[in-house]
C-alpha cells in the first residue's frame, strides 16, 4: 500500500484531564482527514497487547510505565516514542529544568536571557536559617522542587520576608521573583514549530508594597487560565498588555530550538517574563512538558502537521530541517491573555485566533478557567 493511500494509527496514553483538555473531536477529526487514527492507549492494559502503532505519545510517567514503554519499543523498533521517558524526566524538577537554560550557548545580540537567582532548599533548618539566603532578595517565590503535574506541584507561594518562610514546605525552590509588568510569555513548541502568546501574570511589587505586605500568599496554576474576567482592580488596564510588545522573534526562535535540541524533547512550552527594569533582558522561568496545546491557537492543525511528519518522515528524520525558510514562516506571535489576583475568583481569555495557518472546521474551543489565591 502506497503512503498516501495508507492509514496510520497514534496511540495517545494521558492522564484524565489532559485526554479531556488535548484530544478534542476537532483534532481526531483532521487528523482522519489526513489518515491519521488518533487511538486510546489503555493505560490498565498492557501496551504490548495494544496497537500496533506506528506513534506512541504520551503523558504518564513512572516506573510501571517506563517498563511498558521499553518492552514496546523493543518488539516494534519502527514505532516512534514522542518523546523519551529520560528526557521528560529532567523537566520534573525545577532545577534541572531551568539547568538547560543557563547552558544555552546561543547569540544574545537583540535580547539577553538567562534564569532568576534561586536556591533549592531540602529541609526546615536550611530554610529557617536566614543565611541560606544570602545574595536572593525579597520578594521570591517559592515553588515546590518537583513538578510532576501533581496539584501539589503547582501550588506556589509569594514570600515578602523571612516570616513569610515559616509555612513553606520543603524541598522547594526559592526563586527571586522579577517584576515583569504583569506580562509573560508561553512559547509551544510542537516540532520544528513554535508559537509565542502573550497571558497576564502576577502584578508587580512594589518597594513600597513589599514594606507593608505580611508574610507570603499562596497561589496556584496561574498559567493555567485562558478566559478571564476581572473583577475590581484596574491593574491590568493600566498595563495595557494588548499594546505590549512582543520579545524579538528570532530571539525567541533560537531559545525555543536550543531547549529542543538540548532536551530531545518535541512537546513543550517555555514560560518567559521580561525584567521591568531592563527591558531587552528576559527570565525563562518554567518549562512544561506536553502542556495545555488546546489552549493554543490552530492547535489541531499544527499537530496534525506534526503528527503527519512523524508517520511520513519517522523519528530519525523528524528533527532535521526541510525546508530552513519554510521553517522560520513557523514562529508566530500572538497575543494571549492570562492574569493573577488576588483574593477572588476570575476566568479570562485568550485572543487567540491568528489567521495565519489555516484553521480546521471546528475551531478551538475557549477554555474557562478559576484561579484563586488566597492568603496562607
Ligand atoms: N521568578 C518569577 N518572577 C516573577 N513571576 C514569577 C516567577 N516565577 C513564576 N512567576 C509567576 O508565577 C506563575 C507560576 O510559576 P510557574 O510557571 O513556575 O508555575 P507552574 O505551576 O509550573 O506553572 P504552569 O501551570 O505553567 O506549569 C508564572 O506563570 C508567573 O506568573
Ligand atoms: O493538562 P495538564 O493537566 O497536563 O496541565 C498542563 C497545563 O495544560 P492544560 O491547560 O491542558 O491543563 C499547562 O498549561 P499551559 O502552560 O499550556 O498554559 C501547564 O499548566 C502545564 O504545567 C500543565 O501540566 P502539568 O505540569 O500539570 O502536567
Ligand atoms: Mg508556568
Ligand atoms: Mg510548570
Amino acid at each position: 500500500m502506497s503512503d498516501l493511500t495508507r492509514r496510520f494509527g497514534i496511540g495517545y496514553a494521558l492522564a484524565p484531564k489532559k485526554q479531556k483538555s488535548f484530544i478534542q473531536v476537532s483534532l481526531v477529526n483532521l487528523a482522519k482527514e489526513r489518515g491519521i487514527d488518533l487511538v486510546r492507549i489503555d493505560p490498565d492494559k498492557h501496551l504490548i497487547d495494544q496497537g500496533p502503532f506506528d506513534c506512541v505519545l504520551h503523558k504518564l510517567s513512572g516506573e510501571e510505565w517506563k517498563k511498558q514503554l521499553e518492552e514496546y519499543s523493543l518488539k516494534n523498533p519502527n514505532a516512534v516514542v514522542i518523546d523519551p521517558l529520560d528526557a521528560i524526566e529532567r523537566l520534573h524538577n525545577r532545577i534541572s529544568m531551568l539547568q538547560v537554560v543557563s547552558e544555552l550557548k546561543i547569540p544574545q545580540e537583540s535580547a539577553t536571557f538567562g534564569v532568576p537567582k534561586q536556591i533549592v532548599i531540602y529541609n526546615l533548618e536550611t530554610l529557617l536559617d536566614p543565611s541560606s539566603m544570602e545574595g536572593l532578595k525579597f520578594p521570591m517565590i517559592a515553588k515546590p522542587l518537583v513538578a510532576d503535574g501533581s496539584a501539589k506541584s503547582h501550588k506556589m507561594s509569594l514570600v515578602f520576608n523571612h516570616d513569610g518562610m515559616n509555612k513553606l514546605r520543603p524541598p522547594i525552590v526559592l526563586q527571586e521573583f522579577v517584576n515583569h509588568g504583569g506580562l509573560i510569555f508561553k512559547v509551544y513548541v510542537v516540532g520544528k514549530y513554535v508559537k509565542c502568546v502573550k497571558r497576564k501574570s502576577l502584578p508587580d511589587v512594589s518597594e513600597e508594597k513589599l514594606n507593608s505586605l505580611e508574610g507570603s500568599l499562596s497561589f496556584s496554576q496561574v498559567s493555567n487560565l485562558t478566559t478571564q474576567e476581572r473583577i475590581n482592580d484596574n491593574y491590568y488596564e493600566m498595563m495595557h498588555l494588548e499594546e505590549a510588545e512582543m520579545p524579538p522573534l528570532s530571539f525567541i526562535t533560537d531559545i525555543a530550538r536550543g531547549l529542543q535540541q538540548a532536551m530531545r524533547l518535541h512537546l513543550f512550552n517555555f514560560d518567559v517574563i521580561r525584567d521591568a527594569r531592563m527591558l531587552n533582558h528576559y527570565y525563562v522561568i518554567d518549562i512544561n512538558y506536553f502542556p495545555g496545546y488546546a489552549k493554543m491557537p490552530s492547535y489541531e492543525t499544527v499537530l496534525t502537521d506534526f503528527f503527519w511528519d512523524i508517520v511520513h518522515r519517522g523519528a530519525a528524520n523528524l528533527d532535521k530541517e526541510e525546508n530552513p525558510e519554510k521553517d522560520s514562516d513557523c514562529l508566530e506571535i500572538l497575543s494571549g491573555d492570562k492574569e493573577e489576583r488576588k483574593l477572588v475568583s476570575n476566568t479570562c481569555c485568550s485572543d487567540g485566533e491568528d489567521g495565519a495557518l489555516p484553521t480546521s472546521p471546528m475551531s478551538r474551543k475557549e477554555k474557562e478557567n478559576i484561579i484563586q489565591v488566597s492568603d496562607v
